[in-house]
């Protein structure tokens, strides 16, 4: 079945959908719609980008694919199930990264214009500064639930993605975190954290031990638990989670008990922390209550994922998740790390079988697996519905951008409930301009004095870090970083020897200069460069 559109569209705009070639990025449940909505619409040369391999769980709303496709690259796939609607289409398609080196201003360029079908703000802000350098039409779209959005961001016309301040995602504090969970979510941020101090890239601001300076602890931080008894490992020295893990060749049940038993009689031993509390109960590995037969049969998937195991459970997955975790890590390449996945079985069982065990011992309610995935995916449920009007408002934009009539590229709200108006699609008034003060965007930015050889002075106010970066530009016709780092050193006030790239090159060596939109020549800078040297 081949898209006719003779008779359908004015021939203009028909002529410039024959003859355009345009980038849809993602091809998840928005990319997949845009990409029937192209193929259907008479677009002959379209490209489609992602990093990802079809989930069983993409399938009941991503219905370019199906049950055979599970675990092929998701723009292969979509590529080849939009050409059975129309054979004669040049599809190209890329299952890599978008923010990958491979795609720099000079590929963008070749776009008449790019459609975003993203789902992480680093993304999308990635491709908002592509398409803001090379001066591509971007139409940005997103849902969450029953609702949607679709805006068009053109260089210094509109807002650019990142001209407003986006709120930051929720957070908690690290002391309830880690001492005095009361709720399921604490539970859940704890055991997403716990996995990253085991199997996946360390970072400190996601320690799971005992908090010794919570200010609620006030000044009782676990005497009581380095006598006797009460650590059975006479703890004193505490070591990280990591460092314990690995001791323990990750045999599930010594992190059990250092998790579940020994950091919770550490918790009890602040006695400040239980006096308008429940304190928790610490557990002991084999005696555990509610033991289920059964609880690992792979036939029952949906039945086990919604349902709240027992702790008995709890305790078999998360033992055998933790040793599946810990043969997928000797797998990698010496310091390579796991990332946490939701749809990756093991990663996804392991954070709940914690997070559950962990409610237990505050006496906090479980949570089913389902439920679970949910809150840790931060996931707001994607609705097929709102993703297919989403997609066909963003092809609708992009046959105003064809036409050049980019005044009727207004911002439109797919809402919830109808309006008082009593729509539920509703368009901006107008098109939103430009934050003259993004420093994304405005052309005024060059005023922060960044060019190439500056060095930005960073410091970090716990550690007293002095860290001096040197800013490097690249040349402008280079299809690569707009900016590069090429080398950091610490440095003290005095020592500019000391400020020379690591590879030994100066700047000069490169080809030089270009901040976007900035004025800058490489005489200019060299003698910037100079200046700041002597400082
Ligand atoms: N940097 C990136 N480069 C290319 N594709 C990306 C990048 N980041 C995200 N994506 C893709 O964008 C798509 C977004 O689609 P969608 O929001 O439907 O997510 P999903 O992973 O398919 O579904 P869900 O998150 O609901 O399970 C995904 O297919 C994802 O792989
Ligand atoms: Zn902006």
């Amino acid at each position: 079945m081949a898209a006719s559109i003779a008779g359908v569209f004015e021939n203009d705009l028909q002529q410039a959908i024959n003859s355009s070639k345009v980038f849809v990025v993602g091809a998840g449940g928005i990319g997949c719609e845009i990409l029937k909505n192209l193929v259907m619409s008479g677009f002959n040369d379209i490209e489609i980008i992602d990093l990802d391999t079809i989930d069983v769980s993409n399938l009941n709303r991503q219905f370019l694919f199906h049950k055979q496709h599970v675990g092929k690259s998701k723009a292969e796939v979509a590529r080849e199930s939009a050409l059975s609607f129309n054979p004669t289409v040049n599809i190209k398609a890329y299952h890599d990264s978008t923010m990958s080196a491979d795609y720099g201003v000079n590929f963008f360029k070749r776009f008449a214009v790019v459609m975003n079908a993203l789902d992480n703000r680093m993304a999308r802000n990635h491709v908002n500064r592509m398409c803001l350098a090379a001066d591509v039409p971007l139409i940005e779209s997103g849902t969450a639930g029953y609702e949607g959005q679709v805006e068009l961001i053109k260089k210094q016309l509109t807002q650019c993605y990142e001209c407003l301040p986006k709120a930051p995602q929720k957070t908690y504090p690290g002391c309830t975190i880690r001492n005095t969970p009361s709720e399921p979510i604490h539970c859940i941020v704890w055991s997403k954290h716990l996995f990253n101090q085991l199997f996946g890239e360390n970072d400190p601001d996601m320690d799971v031990s005992p908090d010794t300076a919570d200010p609620d602890a006030a000044g009782d931080a676990g005497m009581a638990a380095l006598k006797g008894e009460a650590n059975d490992q006479g703890n004193v020295t505490r070591v990280t989670t990591r460092e314990w893990a690995v001791k323990s060749n990750y045999d599930p049940e010594k992190l059990f008990r250092k998790l579940f038993h020994d950091d919770i009689k550490y918790l009890l031993s602040m006695g400040n922390l239980w006096k308008n509390r429940t304190p928790p109960k610490p557990l002991v590995f084999g005696e555990v209550p509610d033991a289920v037969a059964g609880c690992s049969n792979e036939t029952d998937a949906v039945l086990k994922d919604q349902k709240i195991w027992s702790v008995a459970e709890c305790v078999e997955i998360f033992s055998s998740s933790c040793r599946n975790l810990y043969s997928q890590q000797q797998r990698l390449d010496l310091g390579d790390n796991l990332v946490w996945d939701k749809d990756d079985k093991d990663a996804m069982d392991f954070v709940a079988s914690c997070a559950n065990i962990r409610a237990y011992i505050f006496g906090i309610p479980q949570k089913s697996r389902f439920d679970i995935k949910s809150m840790a995916g931060n996931i707001i449920p994607a609705i097929a519905t709102s993703n297919a009007i989403v997609a066909g408002l963003v092809v609708l934009k992009a046959f105003y951008v064809l036409r050049g009539q980019l005044e009727n590229c207004q911002s439109v709200y797919l809402r919830n409930k109808p309006n008082h108006k009593n729509v539920q699609i509703v368009p901006e008034a107008c098109l939103v301009e430009p934050n003259s003060k993004c420093y994304v965007c405005s052309p005024k930015h060059e005023q922060m004095g960044v060019v190439n050889g500056s060095i930005l002075k960073a410091d970090d106010f716990l550690q007293n870090y002095e860290l001096n970066i040197v800013i490097v530009q690249r040349c402008l016709t280079r299809d690569g970083p707009l900016f590069e780092i090429i080398g950091s050193e610490t440095a003290k006030p005095g020592s500019p020897e000391k400020l020379q790239p690591e590879n030994g090159q100066t700047d000069d060596d490169d080809d030089v200069v270009h901040v976007i939109d900035g004025e800058s020549t490489s005489n200019a800078t060299s003698s910037i460069r100079k200046r700041k040297l002597e400082t």
